[in-house]
């Protein structure tokens, strides 16, 4: 393959999905734009692909950042992701909307003053935990905090030990430069965060470009101009960063799996529960409770994850089938239960 391509995010791990007819008759593309029955993106070459969409092929099934194969005039299949970005799509739909694919690293962004808080930076790092993307949690407006930044950047990593966090002024060119380990070629990245935080400013130092203004005009098939946003930029440092509308409305669901691995101590804690349907409220052999007692777990984290499970949980009713929750369900158990036998030096 190309070193563009390679820059892009191409590696063995997609090109092992191709047997050897697909190597000669079907060519790799990464899409940067998904349309209704049409999706656009990047060869090895950088050459533009448009891509027509038949069969069972349709575009809710694909993601900025997916990588596809082509026959040259139409999609013939997604390879399989190593992440994906999703969410609760708007009204009663039943269906998750997927917002981008393979990213690397999820740059979480709020603020050293009033815009930080521990619940919403939990919300997005069990996101970015679910999607299967590394949390980087990126405060902004350390030139102006309202305390010393450091006891900001001690709150974020006390969230989890698998959160990356640090302190920057995001006017500051050479701050910004602090997130260039996470943006080398074949990296792909993404902004979250609350309006106002700073993520265009960031955004805009990574690439150079002003990210919600850099649309593309073209004409259409029946020759009018069009006006369509880009979504993959290309950053200094060599790597790709997705900016997508749905991107930036980012809201939690169906992050079961993120919330269990988040709070991992308290999942745990929960099989240990004499019964098992225990709501950790009264019941006789409650293992939370007694955790309380005990000092190792503190009310607050408690509460927090029970909201943030519940929330899940009515934002997830109305996606998830039945069979889905079952498989979700089944899942959390195991990474309980890894984590369990890991700790107890069984496995690895
Ligand atoms: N002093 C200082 N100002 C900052 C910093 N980061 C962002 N700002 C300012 O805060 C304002 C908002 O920043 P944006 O980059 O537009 O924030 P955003 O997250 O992209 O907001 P949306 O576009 O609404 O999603 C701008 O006026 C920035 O100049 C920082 O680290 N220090
Ligand atoms: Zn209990």
């Amino acid at each position: 393959m190309t070193p563009f391509f390679e820059a892009l995010g191409w590696s063995e791990q997609f090109l092992a999905q191709m047997s050897d007819s697909d190597i000669e008759t079907l060519t790799p593309v990464r899409l940067t734009e998904v349309r209704r029955n049409r999706v656009i993106g990047l060869d090895a070459q950088n050459e533009r692909v448009d891509l027509a969409l038949s069969g069972d092929n349709v575009a809710t099934d694909m993601a900025v950042g997916d990588f596809v194969l082509s026959d040259g005039q139409r999609l013939v299949r997604v390879l399989s992701r190593k992440s994906v970005i999703s969410r609760k799509a708007a009204g009663h739909t039943s269906q998750a909307q997927l917002i981008a694919a393979n990213i690397d690293t999820l740059f979480i962004v709020t603020s050293c003053n009033a815009d930080f808080n521990e619940a919403r930076l939990e919300r997005y790092v069990a996101l970015a935990i679910e999607a299967e993307t590394n949390p980087v949690i990126v405060m902004t407006k350390a030139d102006m905090s309202l305390g010393d930044p450091q006891s900001y950047i001690d709150r974020a990593h006390a969230i989890s030990d698998r959160v990356t966090a640090l302190a920057l002024n995001s006017k500051d060119p050479n701050d910004v430069a602090k997130l260039n380990e996470w943006c080398g070629p074949g990296q792909t990245v993404a902004l979250v965060g609350s309006s106002g935080v700073g993520k265009s400013t960031i955004g805009r130092t990574l690439t150079g470009e002003d990210l919600l203004t850099a649309d593309i005009r073209e004409d259409d098939a029946k020759g009018r101009h069009t006006t369509t946003a880009r979504s993959m930029h290309l950053m200094h440092a060599g790597g790709w960063m997705i900016d997508t509308p749905g991107m930036r409305e980012l809201a939690l669901h169906d992050a079961a799996a993120g919330i269990a691995t988040l709070f991992e101590d308290i999942t745990d804690l929960i099989t240990e529960c004499k019964f098992s349907d225990c709501q950790h409220k009264t019941e006789p052999g409650c293992a939370i409770l007694a955790a309380i007692d005990a000092g190792t777990l503190s009310h607050d984290r408690l509460n927090r994850w029970q909201k943030l499970r519940d929330e899940d949980a009515t934002n997830t009713g109305t996606i998830a089938t039945a069979k889905e929750r079952g498989r979700k369900f089944s899942k959390v158990k195991r990474t309980a239960f890894k984590a369990k036998r890991v700790r107890r030096g069984e496995i690895e």
